[in-house]
């Protein structure tokens, strides 16, 4: 271990990120009751630009009035190159009772843009004499943001999370795909011209680079690394296969945009019976071992070893948080 030792994240579950614009209040209601971990209500990209006054006046009203239960509440502020979001940020601390948790910002490029999104929300709260301290949440999704990945994770203390936003992260890096998320069609390789049996594609994982980049740079700073969304909400499958590939690569859960995803997400971000058991079994043999000053033994036939203990405690430590 280096002698520098990286700050722990936040302890709450964060498996489903339910997102829903603004401009729809009608499904404010339904997005509280929803078994999702953290809920988004959207000014941004799901908004059109004639509506961003009305969705952030809904917006206001809803985290006063609806009944949020224990629900972790952003709020997607707009982009930090238009003329909304001062006016968001302003508009949801001095008229909101104090229910709102996270503030999301989209885009982040430099570790600036945390900044100045800091010193207005401080001001506000210095001004207002507020004991809560708003957290943040940014998104990784221009190819700026994933250049300047470290420097953004590390830029501000009420960063929680950072996001990987795949359609303007495609369409920022000039990918030839207008897929949101998952496996796309273009991104393959073949076996050799001459190589023995058919010659069917093997699909590679177009995300694997940033989606690695965003979660190195979270554990690093003490921040929840969270995949974006799955734009297809017919394909269950596609859906369930993108978030168990960025659960194994360390991702805490992912963004559902529509109902139908959240419980998908959170069976995959939820440690399975049988996992938590082979963890625990782990742990015990690795006591066992440790008695009788061993630091290396077999498990179910394998090598387990010291650090052993810590893959088993990361996901013993996500069951115990997520009560399971
Ligand atoms: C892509 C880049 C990004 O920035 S993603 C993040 C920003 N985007 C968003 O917030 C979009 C969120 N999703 C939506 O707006 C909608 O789900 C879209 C995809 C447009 C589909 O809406 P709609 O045609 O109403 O869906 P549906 O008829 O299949 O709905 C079935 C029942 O579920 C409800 N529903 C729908 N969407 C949500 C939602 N986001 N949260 C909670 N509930 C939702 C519908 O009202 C409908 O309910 P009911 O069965 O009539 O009671
Ligand atoms: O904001 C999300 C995205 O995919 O873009
Ligand atoms: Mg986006």
């Amino acid at each position: 271990m280096s002698f520098t030792i990286p700050p722990s994240p936040p302890a709450r579950p964060n498996r489903c990120q339910l997102f829903g614009p603004g401009s729809r209040p009608e499904l404010f209601e339904k997005l509280a009751s929803s078994e999702a971990d953290v809920i988004n209500i959207d000014l941004e990209d799901s908004v059109s630009p004639a509506d961003k006054a009305q969705a952030r006046a809904n917006t206001i009203k809803a985290i006063n009035e609806i009944a949020w239960g224990k629900k972790t509440l952003s709020v997607r502020i707009n982009g930090l190159d238009t003329e909304f979001w001062y006016k968001d940020v302003v508009d949801l601390m001095e008229q909101t009772n104090g229910r709102l948790d996270l503030i999301m910002i989209p885009k982040a490029g430099v570790a600036a843009d945390l900044y100045a999104v800091d010193a207005l929300v401080s001001s506000i709260e210095l001004a207002r004499k507020s004991e809560k301290r708003i957290g943040f949440e940014a998104i990784i999704e221009t190819a700026m943001g994933f250049a300047n990945v470290n420097a953004i994770a590390a830029a501000s203390k009420r960063l929680q999370s950072l996001h990987l936003g795949a359609a303007d992260f495609a369409a920022s890096m000039g990918m030839q795909t207008t897929g949101i998320g998952g496996t796309q069609e273009g991104y393959y390789a073949l076996p050799p011209k001459d190589a023995e049996g058919p010659r069917a594609p093997a699909y590679g994982d177009v995300w694997h680079s940033v989606v690695s980049a965003i979660v190195a740079a979270c554990r690093v700073n003490g921040v929840l690394p969270v995949e974006g969304p799955f734009g297809d909400f017919s394909d269950d499958d596609g859906f369930v296969a993108q978030a168990r590939r960025v659960a194994t690569m360390g991702m805490v859960g992912k963004w559902a945009i529509h109902p139908k995803q959240v419980a998908l997400a959170n069976s995959v971000f939820t440690p399975s019976e049988k996992q938590v058991t082979e963890a625990r079994e782990i742990l015990n043999a690795m006591e066992e071992a440790t008695r009788t000053g061993q630091g290396a033994t077999t498990y179910k036939g394998r090598l387990i070893d010291i650090a052993s203990i810590k893959q088993a405690e990361v996901i013993v430590k996500q069951a115990e948080m997520m009560g399971v």
